[in-house]
């Protein structure tokens, strides 16, 4: 149990199950940023080029602990990202390696470096069958591309038409719906048989789909799936801080160079690395649930990925302060989210 007195917050040291730290120069700031508050992270492998190999993925794994302040234990678990070229011996590979914690599908075209993602399930099969038997976990990035299906309803279609016949075809394969963002997918984790978990952000738990038109157009709210109307945002908040123990952290932080949001074309993705703690704590103090928040940061992610629960605690206390305007990012800056808002409560 989470100890508070409503001054301070304690509890176990969370992990990122959902976390985009880049490459290169930017890992400077990223990796440290995310080591403060984490322990553990599943770090996205949509680099470009991608993490398409275990070899790929011990090279990246390598440049993220060098960028590690000293004395830091934090622990990147890398994923590979499938292609229609991924092969059983792949899986097999990643496996012996002990250092692959999933496997990343990205339906191709579907969101920031995805284009070189599956074209169709039926390529994979006898991947992600190799996948069941090893115990390697699909991580999803659930959307169809169909461009005939509106952007706001690409998440509900994919349940349909993705995920529930691939669930049938491989009853055992452990899956994990990533940053579910309506309530249709919140209902799916809740109820279905076998393994399945999912992971939410913070961002789709505290704002809805009015917060990218607030007196303008917002750049730094675009993300994808893009943010929903209110009745599902509840419905995520529900899940949460409910009983259920499938839904977990993942905060989704994917930074990107505040040019490349703030143009005519604008990348998907928000950066809360440096304050996603912060974030899912005002989520839950919001609707008066602190009480149940542990759960959901620090011990349903562990248990689903076979891993101990943490033994550090972190405690937070109650006390305004602003987010920072910009942050460095190599030689470019990057916008938190909320940049310059508030918020009631801070990690010590
Ligand atoms: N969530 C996003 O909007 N963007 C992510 C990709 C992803 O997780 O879909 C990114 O890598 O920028
Ligand atoms: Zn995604
Ligand atoms: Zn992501």
């Amino acid at each position: 149990m989470p100890e508070s007195d409503m001054q301070t917050l304690t509890i176990i040291q969370p992990d990122d199950w959902h976390l985009h730290l880049r490459d290169g120069d930017v890992l400077k700031s990223t990796v440290p940023q995310a080591a403060r508050q984490f322990h553990r992270a599943i770090i996205m492998p949509n680099l470009k080029p991608p993490v398409t190999t275990t070899e790929k993925a011990l090279e990246y794994r390598k440049r993220i602990l060098d960028a590690l302040p000293s004395g830091s234990d934090f622990e990147p678990l890398m994923t590979l990202y499938l292609t229609d070229n991924t092969s059983p011996e792949d899986i097999k590979r990643a496996k012996e390696s002990g250092i692959i914690h999933g496997a990343k599908l990205y339906p191709a075209g579907a969101t920031t470096n995805s284009d070189a993602g599956v074209t169709s399930l039926d390529n994979c099969i006898a991947t992600l069958e190799e996948m069941q038997k090893q115990g390697i976990p699909l991580l999803m990035h659930g959307e169809v591309t169909d461009p005939s299906i509106d952007i706001f309803d690409r998440e509900a279609v994919f349940i349909d038409r993705v995920l529930i016949p691939l669930r049938k075809k491989l009853p055992d394969l452990k899956i994990v719906f990533e940053h579910i963002t309506t309530r249709e997918a919140a209902q799916y984790v809740s109820e279905a048989e076998g393994y399945i978990g999912a992971t939410v952000t913070a961002h789709h738990l505290l704002f809805n789909r009015n917060s990218l038109f607030q007196g303008g157009i917002r750049p730094h709210y675009y993300c994808l799936p893009i943010l929903k109307r209110e009745e599902n945002r509840q419905a995520l908040l529900k899940a949460v801080s409910t009983e259920n123990r499938r839904f977990f952290m993942g905060t989704d932080s994917a930074p990107h160079a505040q040019g490349a949001k703030e143009n005519a074309c604008g990348c998907a993705g928000c950066y809360t690395a440096l304050h996603a703690i912060e974030l899912y704590v005002q989520a839950f103090d919001e609707i008066g649930a602190l009480e149940k928040i542990e759960w959901f940061t620090s011990i349903n992610g562990p248990k689903f990925y076979n891993q101990n629960v943490n033994r550090n605690k972190i405690t937070l206390v109650k006390k305004e302060w602003t987010i920072p305007q910009d942050l460095p990012f190599g030689e470019n800056r990057v916008i938190p989210l909320m940049a310059g808002e508030t918020l009631n409560w801070q990690l010590k």
